[in-house]
């Protein structure tokens, strides 16, 4: 069969794009094969065989599709941002080290604002303006995250944005991040609104399918100051948000204008906004010649996989089960380090009930994390819980089984049927941890044989 994905899956926001099962109608329950096939069959090699060149396939069609809509830069100078970059520490290991040399920095402050007010306020009023006429978008089908409106969509917008893209934005991220500004594409660029009174205003916890994602506060606002009912200044949009930082559990804010510049692969969220309104420009780019392999592998494994997009739901039903685990284990061969494909892999093992496999998967997550992945901690614990569940299951069947031996041989003691009603019970009562009353079972057996034999 042909290897399909979805687009939606190769979007900003890996993995987690709009899902072709969004509602997640839950696992129908499979009659249990035995463990040992299951174990034992081989990843379905002849679908894999050729993925590399189509994971570079994709690669460049993203990169053409980005170039046919925004802005490239066609040399490598300077730009006119001047205001330089705070670089905020990030320990070795947090993203696949094959992607990103030791000496880049992964996280970055601006200092100063890439965008003027004006162009804040454009990409803002062009926002509401077509989500109110055309609808919103969304990378998370349920309510409670964030609305978005893609800036191709948006055709004013999108004009201006590529002029600001070529003069500022490209070549300030490039030269930060010590890329060259020709190699840069935008994968995807979108206006996202977090907005305290109609509950969306939020994003969970999530790595982005980009190299480098750049992201610019539209507003003004959002002080930290610890306190949930901040009042908001005049000058102030919101209160509450920011994006917060897996590996250093450190939010950070912007400047209106201002942006913050991190590897795609960090894993991070939008804090919620608990007052008024907040509007980001977030731009996913890619560089030409550094194809995200490991991160396809991974978007391949969620679109076919089973993971729930929140931990409070189902699990989806899978597209192809074999298929996502076999793309998981490679894009894991090729960034041990990738938390999101040791959950993603978790959660189909589970849906297969390979739960003590699933724990293990939850808990390489969890470790990857410093135990800040809660979802993971989540579902690491749900793996524990069914593995004892199994296990007391299998109990109480024995118990049910030996109940019913022992009323057969009551129906008729010392019968040669008892033989076999003997024995069970002898098996049952070895699963109970009652040796004894095992081996009682089993001299009754042999008492029963030899009585059989010595009739002529
Ligand atoms: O709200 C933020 O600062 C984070 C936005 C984000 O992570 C995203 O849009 O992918
Ligand atoms: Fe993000």
């Amino acid at each position: 069969a042909p290897l399909r994905v979805s687009p939606a899956a190769m979007m900003a926001g890996r993995g987690f794009g709009r899902a072709a099962n969004p509602g997640g109608t839950g696992q129908p329950k499979k009659p249990r094969k035995p463990s040992s096939k299951r174990r034992g069959r081989a990843p379905p090699r002849q679908k894999i065989g050729s993925l590399e060149a189509k994971l570079l396939q994709e690669h460049a069609a993203s990169c053409a599709a980005a170039e046919a809509t925004f802005a490239v830069c066609a040399s490598d100078g300077d730009g006119e941002y001047a205001a330089g970059w705070t670089a905020h520490p990030v320990p070795a290991g947090a993203v696949s080290e094959t992607l990103y040399s030791a000496d880049q920095p992964l996280l970055l402050e601006s200092e100063g604002p890439l965008l003027s007010e004006s162009e804040c306020g454009a990409l803002t009023n062009a926002m509401l303006l077509h989500g109110a006429a055309g609808g919103w978008d969304s990378r998370y089908p349920l309510a409670g995250y964030t609305r978005e409106v893609k800036v191709s969509d948006m055709p004013a917008a999108l004009e201006m944005l590529n002029g600001a893209l070529r003069s500022t934005l490209l070549p300030a991220a490039a030269s930060a991040f010590g890329l060259e500004a020709s190699h840069l594409r935008v994968n995807e660029a979108l206006v996202v609104q977090y907005d305290a009174a109609s509950g969306h205003n939020a994003l969970p916890i999530h790595r982005d399918f980009s190299l480098l994602t750049m992201s610019s506060a539209l507003d003004a606002g959002g002080r930290q100051t610890g306190l949930l009912n901040v009042a908001l200044s005049p000058s102030d949009s919101y209160a509450g948000g920011g994006t917060w930082f897996e590996h250093s559990g450190e939010t950070l804010v912007c400047e209106r204008g201002g942006a913050l510049l991190h590897a795609g692969g960090l894993p991070h969220c939008g804090v919620p906004v608990t007052r008024g309104v907040r509007h980001l420009l977030v731009l996913f780019l890619l560089a030409a010649p550094l194809p995200l392999l490991a991160g396809r592998l991974q978007a391949i494994g969620a679109a076919a996989g089973t993971k729930p997009q929140f931990f409070s739901q189902p699990r989806r039903r899978p597209a192809d089960l074999a298929l996502s685990s076999a793309a998981l284990q490679l894009a894991i061969e090729a960034n041990p380090r990738d938390a999101e494909s040791h959950s993603q892999l978790g959660h189909n093992f589970a849906s297969e009930d390979r739960h003590a496999d699933a724990q293990r998967c939850f808990e390489a997550a969890v470790e990857l994390s410093r135990g800040r992945d809660f979802a993971a901690l989540v579902s690491l614990a749900e793996a524990q819980a069914a593995q004892r569940q199994h296990a007391a299951a299998l109990l109480e069947r024995y118990e049910e089984a030996g109940l019913l031996f022992d009323a057969l041989i009551d129906e008729e003691p010392g019968g040669m049927e008892d033989v076999e009603a003997w024995a069970s019970l002898g098996v049952c009562m070895a699963a109970l941890r009652q040796p004894e009353a095992a081996l009682s079972c089993q001299k009754q057996v042999q008492r029963i044989r030899a009585a059989s034999a010595s009739v002529p």
